[in-house]
């Protein structure tokens, strides 16, 4: 009876010693994260996105898996900004403007002619210590831990007549995100702006509910707004950013190793996703050229006045922090 217990009792032993996989606990746990977007599956963004999934799934050997949720089905990107905030998404992608319907300040990334260029708004936002800060705020203030920034796009206007100067946009019916930036370029160009979400644009345009509308270029294409759109202006507005945000507390529960081939995924992605959106400013002209769209390039001296209001309000509502943050980005110039 003695030998019998002892063999059980060393039978227990071994057991739980397997069952706790020993040295390699939690190796073999499985995590998955979701990922929403605004796009839908023709978009660069979903392309980037869907690089990230591949690669983590391959080396993580599918212990890590990427679910991407497209085409706003978790809602636009500031209900989805929340939820990563809040813990219940666990990566989105967004622009550092958009990040400003929280930290006030940062909503100087979207005013439209801030920014040289995308490097010019890299280096404001990384090279800067006004930008350092706001990367830390994010972070510690806000569960939102940017593992990339990447390039989305200048931002462009599509209309159904032609503007070949800012006079032109008087009057004209223009559909905008629902976001300050936005609703401010339209308004002080003299359009008459008009919110609605992205999924309803196309059709907005095809029933000429709206007159033109304003995205990058990539987005033009990928949403085929150019069936509906007989001009382009090339107005180059607002320098579209896009930050890959990670919730800082799904980040936490990620053992380190998952969490080296998330940050590795994340870094190749959004090298992907600038190098596209830098190779259709190049390419997609000729593109909507030959599909019958004419392309305008009014001047832009106009647009850059009429929108100097919007600068100084953005100074005199945000105090010092805006007046620092407005210094820094022009000494990263
Ligand atoms: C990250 C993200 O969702 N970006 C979306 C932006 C932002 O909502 C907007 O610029 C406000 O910041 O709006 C669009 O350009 C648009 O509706 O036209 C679609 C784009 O996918």
């Amino acid at each position: 009876m003695k030998r019998i217990m002892g063999l059980l009792s060393t039978l227990v032993m071994v057991l739980t010693l397997v069952g706790c996989g020993g040295s390699n606990e939690g190796k073999s746990e499985k995590h998955e994260l979701k990922f929403g977007l605004t796009p839908g599956v023709q978009s660069n963004e979903y392309k980037a996105v869907k690089e990230l999934a591949d690669y983590v799934a391959e080396k993580s050997e599918g212990r890590l898996t990427i679910r991407i949720y497209p085409d706003s089905q978790l809602g636009d990107d500031r209900e989805m900004i929340s939820q990563v905030k809040e813990g219940s998404l666990d990566l989105t992608l967004a622009e550092t403007g958009r990040l400003g319907l929280w930290v006030k300040e940062a909503e100087i990334f979207q005013l439209p002619y801030v920014f040289d260029s995308y490097d010019h708004l890299r280096r404001s936002l990384y090279e800067t210590s006004e930008g350092k800060d706001l990367l830390k705020k994010f972070e510690e203030e806000n569960n939102w831990k940017i593992l990339a920034n990447a390039y989305n796009g200048s931002r462009q206007t599509s209309s159904n007549k032609a503007i070949e100067s800012m006079a032109d946009m008087r009057g004209m019916k223009l559909r905008v995100p629902n976001a300050q930036a936005n609703l401010d370029y339209a308004r002080s160009v003299g359009a008459s702006p008009t919110p609605m979400a992205f999924t309803e644009v196309y059709l907005a345009l095809q029933t000429n509910a709206v007159d033109g509308q304003e995205n990058p270029l990539s987005a033009i294409k990928s949403s085929k707004f150019y069936e509906v759109q007989s001009y382009i202006a090339m107005t180059s507005h607002i320098i579209n950013d896009q930050n890959y945000i990670v919730g800082k507390s799904s980040w936490d529960k990620l053992p380190e190793d998952l969490q080296k081939v998330l940050a590795e995924g994340v870094e190749a992605a959004g090298r992907s996703h600038t190098e596209m959106f830098m190779g259709d400013e190049k390419s997609l002209i000729d593109y909507f050229q030959e599909k019958g769209v004419t392309i305008t390039n009014p001047d832009l001296e106009a647009f850059k006045s009429a929108l100097k209001p919007v600068h100084n309000e953005y100074v005199s509502e945000n105090g010092e922090a805006g007046r620092k943050l407005l210094e820094a980005i022009d000494s990263a110039r």
